[in-house]
């Protein structure tokens, strides 16, 4: 660490917390992961202030940074930043309550606006494994909505390829259901977009909406900005031609949603002009191998960021271990991360998606059983297993909720709200009846399926439920064919029982860790996603694969001191090439004889909530 790398990056840093913009004008800062875009945007927001009576919008697609916001004015004693006119949230909250809700057609009457997450969230919105949110709809101009004919996507952001038969069901099916659930009043992200887009081209209303959104705000800062898609860049023109002034703050080398953007059809969206641009090249959360990692990573060739925090000594060397399915790296990982004395909450191992974690520690990515038992015991395994990926814990969470409402008989496919509102339930209540299944259902272990089903109808029973509509629908109908005498963790789709405290860390997909940072990051990296790593810099890569390298780009810079490769033995010698040829210190390692590794005490992610 030099004192002058460290007075230059703060000095970069004030400059681009004090940037002035014009009304109209949109400056970009680009940062380097770790450069601090999250304190620069608080300190911003903290210390920069807007005109009396107005605000600032200060909107993100994940809520890592919002969460950040909220606690830095909380410990300043300056709650009124986070109150209105002041917005701090996420885009979609912002569209919905700025450019879409306030001016969606009241006809006919009894249709109610109600905005989901995503589809997978509406069982009404869900078939045969898929939900609505894995097709791509053409353009209907009547609307102006994506909401035309559907088509599966060959690559889903879960990665799960559909087969010809497959397709003939499901497309019609999705382009049916889309349709009846928008006129119904459901909404997602991409239906949002196409009706703030509407609004803002609409003459009348568009002139309303910016004098409304102009006088309301004297600035937006959009962070992630690398993010945005096509339709967000084009909201965010007409914004800034309203006059408003816009600050991106991004990294594009962070830029791993490109798979989003692939609606057709669309006459000609305007972009966004960027007029000034500020540069931020210094790390302070790894140390400089972390940087050196990076670099090799990165899709366009540049020098290696400057680590320039506490961590920013060479550090210890990047680590590379063999690794298969079922027989991985993270033990031999652990003993390093104890060595090094980094506790175990500052550990992340972290994969492309969920089906490349393992199974011990993660259980299976959907549950392997569709009937309501299997899907009950799925979502207590994945809950109870501090090792899940959050997002795969948060759709857990989702199933037990309604594996509840399925057992107090509130049925009907709506959302979670219409499914309570049949029995005058409050959200709260069911959120602590699902806690309280979750602490007191049996163990998965080795006791039989049929033996759990048994004593978990006695946890059942005793739960208080809501009168109106008495019927136990579901968990006393049979196990799954072939399950009874089974171990109930195999049933719910885990390799081992969900018993014990275990030493990885927090686990969880790439795209799900944007924002986080941890000690010590272990990255699952399959033999393709080596072969594209070795391709880089001798041909050119495409879109999919450059977005690819990019996710593993996000991943390794999670870490400040140490990062473990966790490679297929096959590729563990081109690995080493490579970090040779990027002149990255590195150290392989060599498998140990595994040891059984006891798993998480069962409710410590239950802050998922
Ligand atoms: N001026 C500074 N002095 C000391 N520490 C800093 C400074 N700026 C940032 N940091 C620390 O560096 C780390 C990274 O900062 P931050 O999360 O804001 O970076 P980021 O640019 O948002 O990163 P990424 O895009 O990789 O998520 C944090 O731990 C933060 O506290």
């Amino acid at each position: 660490m030099s004192a002058d790398n460290q007075n230059r990056a703060r000095a970069a840093q004030q400059a681009a917390v004090r940037l002035a913009v014009p009304a109209g004008g949109v400056v970009e800062i680009r940062a380097c992961p770790g450069a601090g875009k999250t304190r620069v945007i608080v300190e911003r927001h903290l210390t920069v202030p807007v005109p009396a009576r107005k605000g600032r919008a200060v909107v993100s697609f994940t809520r890592v940074a919002g969460r950040e916001i909220r606690r830095r004015c909380h410990e300043e004693g300056r709650d009124e930043l986070l109150e209105s006119p002041h917005f701090v949230g996420t885009l979609d909250t912002f569209l919905w309550r700025h450019l879409v809700r306030p001016y969606l057609s009241r006809k006919p009457s009894d249709r109610v606006w109600t905005r989901l997450e995503s589809w997978s969230k509406l069982p009404l919105a869900r078939h045969k494994g898929v939900s609505l949110d894995d097709f791509d709809y053409a353009f209907d101009a009547r609307s102006g909505l994506h909401i035309g004919r559907a088509t599966l996507r060959g690559r889903t952001a879960k990665g799960r390829e559909f087969s010809e038969s497959e397709r003939r069901i499901l497309e019609p099916w999705a382009t049916t259901t889309i349709r009846a659930l928008w006129e119904k009043g459901y909404f997602t992200g991409d239906l949002m977009r196409d009706a703030a887009l509407n609004h803002l081209q609409d003459p009348a209303l568009g002139a309303l909406i910016s004098t409304i959104v102009t006088s309301r705000f004297a600035e937006m800062i959009v962070d992630e900005s690398q993010d945005c898609s096509k339709e967000d860049r084009a909201i965010l023109h007409h914004l800034s031609a309203a006059g408003l002034p816009l600050v991106l703050v991004g990294d594009p080398d962070q830029s791993i949603y490109g798979f989003r953007s692939k609606s057709t059809g669309r006459p000609a969206l305007p972009e966004l002009v960027i007029n000034d641009r500020k540069e931020l090249t210094h790390n302070w959360r790894s140390s400089q191998t972390v940087c050196d990692l990076a670099a090799g990573l990165r899709v366009h060739e540049r020098p290696a960021d400057i680590a320039t925090g506490l961590d920013s000594a060479s550090g210890p060397p990047v680590l590379l271990l063999p690794h298969e399915r079922g027989a991985g790296a993270e033990a031999d990982f652990a003993k390093e991360a104890e060595r090094l004395e980094i506790p175990v909450n500052e550990r992340m191992l972290l994969a492309y998606n969920g089906s490349a974690l393992p199974t011990r520690v993660g259980g299976t990515r959907r549950p392997p059983h569709s009937s309501p038992l299997g899907r009950l015991l799925w979502s207590v395994g994945t809950l109870r297993s501090g090792e899940s990926p959050a997002a795969r814990r948060a759709d857990a969470f989702g199933l037990l909720k309604e594996c509840l409402l399925d057992h107090w008989g509130l049925e009907g496919g709506g959302t979670e709200r219409e499914r309570l509102a049949m029995a005058n339930v409050e959200p709260v209540e069911l959120i602590r009846a699902a806690s309280r299944v979750l602490r007191e259902l049996p163990p998965l272990d080795d006791r039989t399926t049929r033996v759990w089903k048994e004593e978990a109808m006695k946890t059942l029973s005793a739960l208080d439920r809501p009168s109106v509509h008495p019927r136990r629908v579901v968990f006393d109908s049979a196990c799954p064919r072939g399950t009874s005498s089974a171990p109930v963790y195999k049933t719910a789709g885990f390799t081992a029982g969900v018993t014990g405290a275990e030493p990885i860390g927090r686990a969880g997909i790439i795209h799900q860790v944007k924002g986080e940072e941890a000690d010590a990051v272990l990255v699952v990296m399959p033999g393709n996603a080596v072969a594209l790593w070795e391709a880089r810099g001798r041909r050119p890569l495409t879109r999919d694969e450059a977005e690819t390298l990019r996710v593993y780009f996000v991943a390794v810079t999670r870490a400040r001191k140490l990062v473990g490769l966790a490679v297929p033995p096959n590729d563990l010698d081109r690995a080493a090439r490579v970090l040779h040829r990027y002149g990255v210190d590195h150290r392989r390692v060599r498998q140990e004889p595994r040891k059984s590794v006891p798993l998480p005490d069962a409710l410590f992610d239950i802050g998922i909530l």
